[in-house]
């Protein structure tokens, strides 16, 4: 156990993906966190998993902070604060300028609530989903407000900085602007991109490489989730697919036209155009920045991954992240492999002397 800012207990609404990472980590700092759910199933599971303990009566949490999906998250936030008069409550929903306005409206007590969003999770929700280390480098949007001071919302900032992430303050209006373009539109382009996939043939999807798996990684995500976050953020998500489909009107008719005078070079400006958006993301794009990676070619054989597995942690080297794919057709697999990066070299080093094939 280590210190945490936090004095604690945290009430933690709603133990998905995101409540069950918040108790996670919170637990690993030895903070006291208070579970409550929906869904009993959801809840027992939380528990078993470490992620806190049940809600009883008599409970007084210094913070409570709610990740339930947006629809009902200005309704279950209202709730808590009526609740539990003494605490600080905030939430976690993707989008933050409706819940302000709605929780506004209701008159409810703003002087106790700010709204919060983590730029981190995964494609899969539910607390089996959970990661103590989910929130670890990610910058946790604070959607400030007047109507409380820096004081009385100090918890909130003590919660970010316990769970290992970047407190950013921004409105809700500049929040939901940013997080239309770097994430809300993502996910329509990346399942809409998906969807070409249905009625492709099995000999094409077969040949799929990384390039593919890069964009269509969060098409895997609960569309009931993304309903209710898109539809609390459509106008600036409109915005930019607008601008979006232009480009694609313009690439189109550039690929229409190949004989066209000029038509390459308005291709190759598209493409340069990308070069210089997808630098100004920070970090490599697609891989933790914190992690250095190799890639291990494994024969398709019963227990070759153990095999690696040993011989990796043989070398003294701890598998941050692995990543696998398969190649259909071919009796060989790729283990992407994330580590620390002083020992990438080491690692390559020793794997390739015991006769494993690096690929990168
Ligand atoms: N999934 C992500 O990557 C991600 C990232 C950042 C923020 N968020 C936001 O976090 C929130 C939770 O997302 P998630 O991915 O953890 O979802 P999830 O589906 O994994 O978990 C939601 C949980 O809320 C419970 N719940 C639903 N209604 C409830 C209610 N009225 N009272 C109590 N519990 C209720 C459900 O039973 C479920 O356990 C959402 O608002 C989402 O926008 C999600
Ligand atoms: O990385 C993923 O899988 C995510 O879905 C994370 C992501 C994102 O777009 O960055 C998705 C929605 C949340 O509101 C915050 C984070």
């Amino acid at each position: 156990m280590t210190e945490s800012r936090l004095t604690g207990p945290v009430r933690v609404v709603g133990v998905g993906l995101l409540g069950a990472s918040i108790g996670l980590g919170l637990r690993a700092k030895g903070v006291e966190v208070i579970l409550a759910d929906a869904s009993p199933t959801h809840l027992a599971i939380a528990v078993d998993y470490g992620a806190g303990r049940a809600a009883a009566a008599g409970d007084r949490p210094q913070l409570v902070v709610v990740c339930v999906p947006p629809d009902v998250t200005a309704d279950v936030v209202a709730a808590e604060l009526e609740a539990y008069p003494e605490a600080i409550v905030t939430d976690v929903a993707s989008v933050k300028l409706a819940v302000y306005e709605n929780l506004k409206a209701r008159g409810a007590d703003l002087s106790r609530y700010i709204g919060t969003h983590p730029m981190a999770g995964r494609e899969r929700g539910g607390p089996m989903s959970g990661r103590a280390d989910l929130f670890v480098g990610r910058p946790w949007v604070v959607a400030a407000h007047g109507g409380i001071s820096y004081q009385d919302g100090s918890a909130i900032d003590d919660l970010i900085l316990d769970l290992g992430a970047t407190l950013v303050e921004l409105t809700p209006e500049q929040h939901d602007a940013a997080v239309a373009l770097v994430s809300h539109v993502p996910q329509v382009v990346s399942s809409l991109m998906a969807r070409r996939l249905i009625d492709a043939p099995h000999a094409s999807v077969n040949l799929a490489g990384q390039g593919v798996r890069d964009v269509t990684r969060v098409a895997a995500s609960d569309p009931e989730l993304w309903v209710q976050i898109l539809g609390q953020n459509s106008a600036p998500v409109a915005e930019i697919l607008r601008g979006y489909r232009d480009d694609l009107d313009r690439f189109i008719d550039a690929l229409d036209n190949m004989d066209a005078p000029g038509a390459r070079r308005r291709i190759a400006e598209e493409l340069f155009g990308g070069n210089t958006g997808v630098e100004r993301l920070p970090g490599k794009h697609g891989v933790d920045r914190r992690y250095s990676s190799l890639i291990v070619m494994i024969d398709d054989r019963p227990g070759q991954l153990a095999r690696l597995f040993n011989d990796v942690g043989e070398a003294g080297a701890n598998i941050e992240d692995l990543r696998l794919e398969h190649s259909p057709g071919a009796q060989i697999g790729l283990a992407e492999i994330s580590v620390l990066p002083e020992v990438q070299q080491h690692l390559t080093d020793e794997l390739a002397a015991r006769g494993w094939r690096i690929a990168g």
